[in-house]
C-alpha cells in the first residue's frame, strides 16, 4: 500500500466518527454562519510571487517537525511577515492537525486560509467552510476523476477555491480537464515521499494560460523560491522550512521579499 493510501484509509476512519458526531445538515448551518469567504485569487494574483505558509506540525516524510501549541500566533506572525495566505494542515494521524486549527487561524488573520487535507467526500468540502476556509485541497492523486469534478463544482458553489495538486503529466491533464482554476504542482511525491523540485519547471509550461499556478513542498529558502518563479511560479506553498526555522516571521519576510524582485519573474517577461 502507498504512503498515500494509507493516509486516505485513515482518513475515512476519522471522517466516518466524525460523521456520526455531526450530520450533514448540522454542518452546512454551520457554514451558512460561517465568515464569508476572502478574495483567493486578489491574493495569489498579484504582480508578485505569493507566499502561502503553512502550519504543519509533523509528516509522513519527517515525522515530528515542530510542536506549534498555538497555530493561530504562529499563522498572525506569517502574516505580519507579509504571507499571502496561510495553509492549515487539518489532517490529525499523520500531521496533527485539525479542525479546531482551522477555525483557530481564521479567526485571527486578514488573509486566505487552505484546508489542507485528503478530502474525498463533499462533507469535508462543507467542513472547511463551516470552520472558515477560503481555499481547499484536492489531491488528483486521490481521486477519480468524476469525483475531482463534481468535488471542484461543489466547492465553488459554496464559496471554497479549489486548489487542485498534481505531480505527474497524466494528472497536470486530468487538472485542466476538470476545469481547475488553481493547480499546484508538488514536488513531492506522496507515494514515495520522495521530493524532486524539477517536476515544477517540467510541468509548468503545460499548464494553459489564465490558470494559477503554485509550486509546492521543498522551499528551504528565497534561492527555491526563485527557481520556482523563473519556472513560472505565481505562488509558493511553503511548510517545512518555516516550522523548523529559528524565526517563521523572519523567513517569510525573506521569502515575501524575493518574491517581490524583478528577478523573480520569468525570463522575457
Ligand atoms: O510532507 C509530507 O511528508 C507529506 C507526505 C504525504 C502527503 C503529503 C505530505 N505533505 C503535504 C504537503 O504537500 C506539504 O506539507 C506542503 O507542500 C509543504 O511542503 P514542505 O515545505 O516541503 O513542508
Amino acid at each position: 500500500m502507498s504512503v498515500l493510501d494509507d493516509i486516505i484509509e485513515g482518513v475515512r476512519a476519522d471522517l466516518a466518527d466524525r460523521q456520526q458526531t455531526v450530520s450533514l445538515a448540522d454542518l452546512k448551518e454551520r457554514a451558512e454562519r460561517a465568515p464569508a469567504p476572502r478574495d483567493v485569487y486578489k491574493a495569489l494574483g498579484g504582480d508578485q510571487v505569493s507566499v502561502i505558509a503553512e502550519v504543519k506540525r509533523s509528516s509522513p516524510s519527517k515525522g515530528a517537525l515542530a510542536a506549534i501549541a498555538d497555530p493561530a500566533a504562529l499563522a498572525a506572525d506569517y502574516e505580519a511577515g507579509g504571507a499571502h495566505v496561510i495553509s492549515v494542515l487539518t489532517e490529525q494521524r499523520r500531521f496533527g492537525g485539525s479542525l479546531d486549527d482551522l477555525a483557530a487561524v481564521r479567526a485571527v488573520v486578514d488573509i486566505p486560509v487552505l484546508r489542507k487535507d485528503f478530502i474525498v467526500t463533499s462533507y469535508q468540502l462543507w467542513e472547511a467552510r463551516a470552520y472558515g476556509a477560503d481555499l481547499a485541497l484536492l489531491i488528483v492523486a486521490a481521486l477519480e476523476q468524476n469525483a475531482l469534478v463534481s468535488l471542484i463544482e461543489r466547492a465553488e458553489s459554496i464559496g471554497l477555491a479549489p486548489l487542485v495538486e498534481v505531480h505527474t503529466a497524466e494528472e497536470l491533464d486530468r487538472a485542466v480537464d476538470a476545469g481547475a482554476k488553481i493547480i499546484g504542482i508538488n514536488a513531492r511525491n506522496l507515494k514515495t515521499l520522495e521530493v524532486d523540485r524539477e517536476v515544477f519547471a517540467t510541468l509548468a509550461p503545460k499548464i494553459p494560460e489564465g490558470i494559477i499556478k503554485i509550486a509546492e513542498s521543498g522551499v528551504r529558502g528565497p534561492h527555491d523560491l526563485l527557481a520556482y518563479a523563473r519556472a513560472g511560479a505565481d505562488a509558493v506553498l511553503v511548510g517545512e522550512s518555516l516550522v523548523t526555522g529559528k524565526d517563521p516571521r523572519a523567513a517569510v519576510v525573506d521569502l515575501v521579499t524575493a518574491g517581490a524582485h524583478p528577478a523573480s519573474r520569468p525570463e522575457g517577461q
